[in-house]
Formats: C-alpha cells, sequence, structure tokens
C-alpha cells in the first residue's frame, strides 16, 4: 500500500482541484500514444505478462546449481534488478554487479568466483553499451577457458528480440536469451526480464511485484481524486521553479532506490521542451536516517532550492527490542525497550518535521511495509508520475539524445591512432 502526506502543504488540496483539467488533459495525451507502436509505452502492459514470468520461472528451476549471479549491465539494465535484488534476496545466492570499467574489481571478482557454479547474465537493450561489450567480452572469454563447451549454459542474455550484438551472439551459439520488448526503454525496463530474471534468482516474490504494479496501474487510470501519480506529478509541476528534487528512502534494504529513480526521472525529464527550452529539475538521492548526518544540515539551513520527497515503510516486517544494558542508562536508557523500527520511523517524522519547519517544500510518500507488493506498487507509480510530467513539461520522456555524444566522443577517442591519456 502506498499513501501520500501532503500535510506540510496546506495549499496543495486547494490546487489539485484547480489543476484537475490540466492533468486530465496530460493523461489523456500519454493515453492517446499507447496505439502508436514507436510510443515506448510498453511498460504500462509489463505487469499484466504472466507468460514471461512463467518461462522465467522454469530457467529458474532448470538451474538449480547457481551461487553466483553476474549481472553485466549499466543504467536502467542494473539499476533496477539491483535496488529490488539487495532488498528482497531470499536465496543466498550472491549478487554481482558489473555496471563500470574499473580493471581493479573486475579482476577481483573474477578471482573470487567458481566458473561451475556462476551464471552470468547480460543486459543490454540496445546490444550496443560500450560497458556492457566490454564485460562481455571478459566474462565470455573467462567462461570459454575454464568451462569449455559447456559455457553456455552459464551465459544467459536480456536484450531487444531481434537488434543488436547480444541478440546476434544468443542466434549464432543457441545461447538462452529473454527479450525486452520493443517499446519498452532502459529506464522503464525493471519489471521486463531485466529485473525479473535476476530476481527469480535472487528468490523474491515475482508475483507480489508485479501485482503491486497492477495496483499503481490501476490507480494511474482511476478518476482524478483517487489518481495518486497524477496527484505526486503535480506536486513535481507545482515546483518546477526548484531546481533539485531530493528523493529520500528511510530503508536501508532499499538504500539503491534513489539512484533507480534519479535515472528515471533526470534522463527522462532533463532535456529541451518543443521550443528549444531547457526544462526539468535535479533529483538529488538520499538515505535516511544515514543522511541526517550529512546532507540534513543543508536541507535545514542552506538554500530552499528543494523539493523533499521522504519514502517511508509505515511498518517493519520484523522488529527489533532494544535490551537494558547495565551501565548505559545514563546515555541509552531512553532507548531502552524501544523497537529499532520504533526509532527508524520517529527519525523519519522528526526529519519531516523540520525541513518543513525550516521552510522546504516537502512530502511523505509512505510504503505499508517493505515488501514486494508495496515496492512494485511504488516503482510504477514513480514510471507513472515521470510519464506524466513528461506531458506537462512538454518533453519525450523516452528518449535520451543527450548521453548519445559522450558515447561518439568515447568511441573516437578510442579508435584515434596512438590513443593513450
Ligand atoms: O540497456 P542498454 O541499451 O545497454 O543501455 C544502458 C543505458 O545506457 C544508455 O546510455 C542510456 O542513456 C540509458 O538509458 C540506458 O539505460
Amino acid at each position: 500500500m502506498l499513501r501520500l502526506d501532503t500535510r506540510f502543504l496546506p495549499d496543495f488540496p486547494q490546487a489539485f482541484k484547480e489543476h484537475g483539467p490540466l492533468l486530465l488533459q496530460a493523461r489523456e495525451a500519454l493515453l492517446a500514444k499507447r496505439k502508436d507502436p514507436q510510443s515506448m509505452l510498453g511498460w504500462m502492459d509489463l505487469p499484466e505478462d504472466t507468460e514471461t514470468l512463467r518461462r522465467i520461472r522454469r530457467y529458474r528451476e532448470a538451474n538449480p546449481w547457481v551461487e553466483d549471479f553476474v549481472l553485466l549491465g549499466i543504467g536502467g539494465s542494473a539499476l533496477g534488478p539491483k535496488a529490488l535484488e539487495s532488498a528482497f534476496n531470499e536465496s543466498g545466492v550472491r549478487f554481482h554487479y558489473v555496471d563500470h570499467v574499473e580493471p581493479e574489481p573486475v579482476l577481483r571478482l573474477l578471482r573470487g568466483l567458481d566458473p561451475r557454479k556462476t551464471l552470468v547474465n547480460a543486459v543490454s537493450k540496445s546490444g550496443a553499451t560500450a560497458e556492457t561489450l566490454a564485460a562481455l567480452l571478459v566474462f565470455l572469454n573467462w567462461l570459454r577457458e575454464n568451462l569449455g563447451e559447456d559455457w553456455r549454459r552459464h551465459l544467459v542474455l536480456t536484450t531487444d528480440p531481434r537488434r543488436g550484438a547480444l541478440r546476434a551472439l544468443a542466434e549464432k551459439e543457441g545461447l538462452e536469451a529473454f527479450s525486452i520488448p520493443d517499446n519498452v526503454g532502459g529506464r522503464f525496463s525493471v519489471l521486463s526480464p531485466v529485473g525479473l530474471l535476476p530476481l527469480a534468482f535472487a528468490g523474491m516474490d515475482l508475483e507480489a511485484l508485479l501485482m503491486g504494479a497492477r495496483k499503481a496501474n490501476e490507480l494511474a487510470l482511476a478518476p482524478l481524486e483517487e489518481n495518486l501519480p497524477l496527484k505526486t506529478a503535480l506536486l513535481q509541476h507545482l515546483h518546477r521553479h526548484l531546481p533539485i528534487t531530493v528523493f529520500m528512502v528511510y530503508s536501508e534494504r532499499l538504500k539503491y532506490l534513489p539512484a533507480w529513480f534519479v535515472q528515471l526521472h533526470d534522463e527522462s525529464l532533463g532535456k529541451r521542451d518543443g521550443e528549444g527550452n531547457r526544462v526539468g529539475t535535479t533529483a538529488v538521492p538520499a538515505l535516511g536516517p544515514q543522511d541526517q548526518h550529512a546532507q540534513v544540515q543543508l536541507f535545514r539551513e542552506g538554500p530552499l532550492d528543494k523539493l523533499i520527497v521522504l519514502v517511508v515503510p509505515e511498518r517493519a516486517t520484523e522488529d527489533l527490542l532494544l535490551p537494558q544494558v547495565e551501565g548505559l542508562e545514563g546515555e541509552a536508557g531512553y532507548l531502552f525497550g524501544k523497537g529499532l523500527f520504533q526509532l527508524l520511523k520517529a527519525e523519519a517524522e522528526a526529519t519531516y518535521q523540520a525541513l518543513a519547519e525550516a521552510g522546504q517544500r516537502v512530502y511523505t510518500l509512505y510504503l505499508s511495509e517493505v515488501s514486494p507488493y508495496a515496492v512494485g506498487w511504488l516503482l510504477q507509480h514513480l514510471m507513472w508520475q515521470t510519464a506524466f510530467l513528461g506531458e506537462l513539461w512538454g518533453v519525450n520522456a523516452f528518449d535520451q539524445p543527450g548521453v548519445e555524444l559522450v558515447k561518439r566522443l568515447t568511441l573516437t577517442f578510442l579508435e584515434r591512432p596512438g590513443y593513450e591519456f
């Protein structure tokens, strides 16, 4: 369950009423694009795709030998699975993410892995991302050298249904491969095999994850009053003059969720609108309570240039009572007998109030608990929010023309004769 709290933004209910027509128009414009196969709105349908889920389950069951799962992918091909796996890994399978090109950690990883117990999953929608291709070269070679003909069983690809280097490799070598639907872009792909395959190996309850996402879909299509994604989209829209939107999550298990949100928000919305104006707000990741001891000083007394979103669980799956320890009554007595989760909730509430009191604009999204259902709901909710904002800000939320130059320049530098920095 996901619940919005805007108690420190008293004008919001009125603003929501006034902006009703604008919001409905934005939703209509977005949904009208669904008919267009180029629209990249396939993420809306992923929670219904039970056939893919069945295939993934069968694959997982056929490979019980996996002890280490190495995911080669970057951006939208890594951030979602990482955010969910680190929260919900129940299986004991160890996960490793190669979403970088720093040699030392790759070498350290290779030296510590047993190839016979390792499954490598290369993930790339385009099949053309330099970091992922570089990692694939290394791991493919490593599997071949160590496993001989058996290497094929240890490599699974997640990529475009037809195009790109990964698809070509899968066909040439007869490798197991899962498809990211044509009309699903990287940062909207967490509920496709990009996320579902690794999460099946993590032992996560995928039915519940998708059920939560279906709930977000239901609300996005619901009448205005119940429409949670239109509400939070409007909160972001009303504060678009503030350059920063902080996404602060009060959950250690969800510590990688802010990074997923940052890509979703920044890469979708930071671009030129139809008139050439630069639009977008900068999402800043934060974690509670750790960042109370780092960023909150700035949030309290620094510039009032932020919209701050807190994501707070309402219940613990299991609390841990703090024992009374003799000799520590003076300093820690106020904690005796309290739950660790009680402390977490008190800290989140204290931050909420202190930020509002400082004049920062702040609202909270309460998660009933850190469960696959609630988090599935939250992820899909945030995708709807982003898509609605794309309409409100007049930008295409599903492309990323701005990142291309870096890719092209990287290739130019590598191909330059005598290249060395
Ligand atoms: O999945 P891939 O095609 O390898 O893309 C991985 C990432 O790289 C690109 O640079 C895009 O900007 C991201 O949106 C994408 O998630």
